[in-house]
């Protein structure tokens, strides 16, 4: 007996300092295997797929009994993919000024991600600091929201709207080398391009299958995007996340001619059309007589995997910067990172700042 109460002694000592050696080494330790609640915004944010697939692969996870180690590893991640504040002053380094065109994402990127798509604002001095950036280089907003409805979120008139993922896009009228400064500025007076417009009549149909579906499932919500749909579940019990899926999986067996993609807690059901937020970067680039130019720089911030696309474009041009808003390490195409809006609104403060001083 005696022998035994002393084994279990020694047992956890050498326990209690095993974890306090991997806390040193900079894992993680939390004594919850189930997921706590509000998940949803912290650091491991699903990106990939729903929470039975969850956690992403650059988290290195070592699970014993009841103890789970998390490796953020953001520290290693910032030196494949250097913060663009740090980096700001060599990213500048020998770059003119006037050559810089401005792609954003919304949600995640200028706004916070937030659990009612509907109250997803933009603060004013977000909306201050994107207005600033847009008087001085041309600047388009690229968003998985309906067209209009980012705009409606945005409020200024001084830039392009892409929404729908890039599948409604007002571009300019004139060409940025055949214009003046003034005429950069939109005022909604572009030119339409929505490559999925014969889509529509289908679209409204799946959402109303889908609006029908949802019904029984708590805290699920549709979002009409007019080319796309997003099927929200950031306030759907886990346990019915699978249940959810299995609905809009069955509506969509319907319709062929569409897919599912995964965003942040939301599915997103989109014409397969093979059309994305990089060949909107493109259209925009083309349309503002900028795309066979060595002379401008596209700069793209983002937040979602659906800005991935825009990451690769500026990648395969080799032309440019992308920039990734993360909090934690990621599998990103993009070159450089922010880690939240509020680097966000640091980074374009201080590219207008720098601009003015040019
Ligand atoms: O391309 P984006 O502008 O980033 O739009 C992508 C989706 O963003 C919105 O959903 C996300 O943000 C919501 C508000 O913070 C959040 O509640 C939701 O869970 C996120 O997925 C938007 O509502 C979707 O329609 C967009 O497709």
């Amino acid at each position: 007996m005696k022998h035994m109460l002393f084994l279990l002694i020694t047992f956890k000592i050498i326990k209690k300092k095993l974890t306090k050696l991997r806390e040193r080494m900079g894992f993680q330790t939390t004594h919850n295997t189930k997921k706590s609640k509000d998940d949803s915004n912290n650091a491991h944010e699903q990106q990939h797929s729903l929470i039975p697939r969850a956690l992403n692969l650059t988290h290195h996870n070592l699970t014993t009994n009841n103890t789970k180690f998390i490796h953020s590893g953001y520290d290693s991640w910032l030196v494949t993919h250097p913060s663009a504040l740090s980096l700001f002053d060599k990213m500048m380094e020998g770059v003119d000024e006037k050559r810089i065109v401005v792609f954003l994402d919304y949600d995640g990127t200028l706004s916070p991600i937030v659990n009612d798509p509907d109250r997803a604002f933009m603060s004013d001095e977000m909306r201050a600091a994107v207005s600033e950036v847009a008087t001085y280089f041309p600047t388009a907003i690229i968003s998985g929201r309906g067209r209009e409805k980012v705009k409606d979120f945005v409020k200024l008139n001084n830039l392009y709207y892409a929404g729908s993922h890039g599948m409604d896009i007002m571009a300019p009228s004139v060409p940025i080398n055949q214009c003046d400064k003034t005429t950069l500025h939109t005022n909604g007076n572009g030119v339409p391009f929505q490559p999925a417009k014969k889509f529509l009549p289908a679209i409204q149909e799946i959402l109303k299958r889908l609006e029908n579906v949802i019904k029984g499932i708590e805290g699920a919500s549709i979002e009409d995007n007019q080319f796309c749909i997003s099927v929200h579940f950031r306030q759907v019990h886990e346990k019915d996340y699978n249940v959810l899926e299995e609905k809009v999986k069955s509506v969509l067996e319907k319709y062929p001619l569409f897919c599912m993609t995964e965003g942040k807690k939301v599915m997103e059901i989109r014409p397969s059309i093979k059309w994305n937020k990089g060949n909107a970067l493109e259209y925009f680039l083309e349309t503002l007589g900028l795309s066979n130019s060595n002379n401008f720089l596209p700069l793209y911030i983002g937040d979602d995997k659906t800005d991935e696309d825009a990451f690769k474009v500026i990648r395969s041009r080799g032309q440019g910067y992308s920039i990734i808003v993360s909090s934690t390490p990621r599998e990103t195409c993009a070159l450089y990172s922010l880690r939240d809006p509020s680097e966000v609104l640091m980074f374009l403060s201080r590219l207008a700042k720098w601009r003015k001083r040019s």
